[in-house]
């Protein structure tokens, strides 16, 4: 089959899956392999953007090869086809600390107060989240932070101030990209080695091809719907896409996030993700412990993926 067939096919299967994605210009193309130009070519019509398609490429390219023969209904879905180390990450041994497969209903929090009233109101696992460029009002909160989810049983998590998380004693440090790839290796080992756990967001394939590399305690895979809380780089995965990441990533504990309230909860957590955060569905309910009640019952309704 040469390149054009190859897309040809990959869109008569896949076509239908992935509504709602815009098409993306294809290329550029770094080889001839019929099966990755043409994978990446259906991939871009498929609305991945260019690191995504380029990524999609070389894994149909990869699975390819390993089945011996091209598949169009197949999807790739298996670690090693985008080039990932050994599963499961844990048992590798620069893997950061672990944590729960399922970390159940997690609350994203803009301060110390809310992340008490969450750990309070029995969601397992709360993030402060408190943006400031003020190093004492930041190494506050955090202090704050974690005396206020004393004795809840609350796994809490620090995003972005890793350091402050560090010395304060935090469960762990939620990153992004970004803040990733600010680290130096030795500030990736020193934030390993000091045992806390880490998260890291991711947007599509390519983050989380990226995000594998320091082999962290959860991903998180967002922005699974639209979100007016912070403003994406990326469009809204969509469930499609959810279901996908969650499949080639099962290794690992998995968290989405984007958009998620108690009515699309169960569609997000049939991908098979054990966590689902939320920020407005909390925070911004009329009676936020009635709204942390509702979304843990739909949490433990859902049945097992
Ligand atoms: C659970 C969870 N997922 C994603 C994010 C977003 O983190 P990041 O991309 O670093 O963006 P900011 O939250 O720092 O604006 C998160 N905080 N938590
Ligand atoms: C911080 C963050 N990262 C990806 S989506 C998001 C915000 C989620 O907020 P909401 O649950 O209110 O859509
Ligand atoms: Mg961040």
């Amino acid at each position: 089959m040469n390149a054009q067939q190859i897309e040809t096919a990959i869109l008569a299967a896949h076509g239908g899956r992935f509504d709602g994605h815009p098409p993306v210009k294809a290329g550029p193309f770094h080889d001839d392999d019929p099966v990755y130009r043409g994978a990446k070519a259906a991939c871009a019509a498929l609305g991945f953007i260019e690191v995504d398609a380029e990524c999609l490429g070389r894994a149909w390219q990869a699975m390819t090869r390993r089945l011996g023969r091209f598949d169009a209904s197949a999807w790739p879905g298996t670690p090693a086809d985008f080039g990932l180390r050994d599963f499961p990450p844990q048992a590798r041994a620069d893997a950061f600390a672990p944590c729960p497969v399922a970390l159940g209903l997690y609350a994203v929090l803009p301060d110390a107060e809310w992340v008490g009233r969450a750990a309070r109101a029995g969601i397992p696992t709360v993030q402060l989240r408190f943006k400031s460029d003020d190093e004492s009002a930041i190494a506050r909160e955090i202090d704050a932070a974690i005396a206020a989810v004393a004795g809840t049983g609350a796994l809490l998590f620090i995003n972005d101030h890793w350091r402050q998380a560090i010395a304060a004693g935090a469960y762990g440090v939620h990153l992004g990209q970004e803040d990733l790839d600010a680290l130096t290796a030795q500030e990736v080992q020193e934030l390993r080695a000091s045992g806390l756990r880490l998260g890291v967001s991711t947007h599509g394939y390519a983050e989380m091809v990226r995000a594998d590399a320091v082999s962290p305690s959860y991903l998180a895979l967002g922005a699974v719907f639209p979100t007016t809380l912070k403003k994406m780089a990326t469009a809204p995965q969509g469930l499609a896409r959810l279901n996908d990441y969650a499949r080639l990533m099962r290794g690992y504990p998995l968290v989405a996030i984007g958009g998620i309230d108690a009515d699309r909860l169960p569609q997000a957590l049939a991908s098979g993700v054990g966590s689902i955060a939320v920020v407005r569905a909390f925070v911004g309910a009329e009676d936020p412990e009635a709204a942390a009640r509702a979304l843990m019952a739909h949490m433990q309704a859902a049945p097992e993926a």
